[in-house]
């Protein structure tokens, strides 16, 4: 076994977890794989992994207040595994951890403040749930953003629809001065590079991604407001080194997270944030 990552199954599910950056990198459902791994992708703590369920803390993209690079420190930094995943009759889970003395010394310095991470990885036959809880161990506040940057994986982006998005507010940061407008479809497409950022779509809206050929897929949130919808076409897939020409055919990214508004922790305080990806 690679103690680089841990393998979880349950009846005919089975999902995949690296250290590095507790990223989930295979979901299988009766042998359908429903996440995107880049092939190009790097697995050797070199970079952050393309592909997969890259966790964003403690900041989105790249903000004026921070010199952290884009989407932060959580999904380079090598986690430690809790407890041996535990088994019962309907679920199989393990959990893994992150503070301070476990982030590359470079990127911690640049954050400065003591926190404990714990993300939950839960499977069911036909479910994926990834819980991140954030406790702030410091004696004063801080704030932070936070994302569950899921890739799901399509046969041909052209058919893909994701659903459950109609009349939401979203911040399109494709267009020139990212504009600000709202979803009239019921159905998001991809023709062309797709970068938003819906804002403020209440919890109980499920959010489903349709027409990739591996099954639809079902996204519920809890405590995660904003959706991030993402795909990167052929232009920037050719600007990324670790991404194929073509992959942008074979991914979309729907993007459940907390990134609008900055959540403030006062010390002792935990904020707990998660998805379910269930098939449908
Ligand atoms: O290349 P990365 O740092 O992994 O970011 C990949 C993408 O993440 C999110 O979806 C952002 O909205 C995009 O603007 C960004 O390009």
């Amino acid at each position: 076994s690679n103690p680089a990552k841990v393998l979880l199954s349950h009846g005919n599910a089975s999902v995949e977890i690296y250290l590095f950056g507790a990223t989930v990198t295979s979901w299988k459902v009766g042998g359908v794989e429903k996440i995107f791994l880049s092939k190009k992708a790097h697995l050797d703590g070199s970079k952050a992994i393309r592909g997969g369920i890259p966790l964003v803390f403690p900041h989105f993209g790249t903000i004026p207040t921070s010199t952290l690079p884009q989407h932060g420190f959580a999904r380079v930094s090598t986690w430690s595994r809790l407890d041996p995943p535990s088994e019962t009759e309907t679920a199989t889970s393990v959990a893994f951890t992150l503070s301070p003395r476990a982030v590359p010394a470079a990127l911690a310095a640049k954050w400065p403040h003591a926190f404990r991470l714990t993300y939950t990885v839960t499977l069911t036959t036909d479910t994926l749930t990834t819980t991140l809880k954030v406790e702030n161990t410091a004696d004063v506040a801080w704030e932070f953003t936070s994302l569950l940057h899921t890739y799901f994986a399509t046969r041909g982006v052209a058919h893909v629809g994701v659903k459950g998005l109609e009349g939401a507010s979203f911040v399109d940061k494709v267009a020139e001065g990212a504009p600000r407008a709202v979803e009239s479809r019921t159905a998001v497409i991809v023709a062309g590079e797709v970068d938003r950022v819906y804002e403020g779509v209440d919890d109980k809206a499920e959010v489903t991604v349709t027409g990739t050929g591996h099954g639809d897929v079902v996204v519920h949130r809890t405590n995660l407001p904003d959706v991030v919808v993402w795909n990167p076409w052929t232009d920037k897939a050719k600007a990324m080194a670790d991404f194929g020409d073509d992959e942008f055919d074979n991914m979309i990214c729907v993007e459940a997270g907390s990134v609008a508004k900055f959540i403030s922790l006062q010390p002792g305080e935990t904020w707990t944030g998660g998805q379910t990806l269930k098939t449908a």
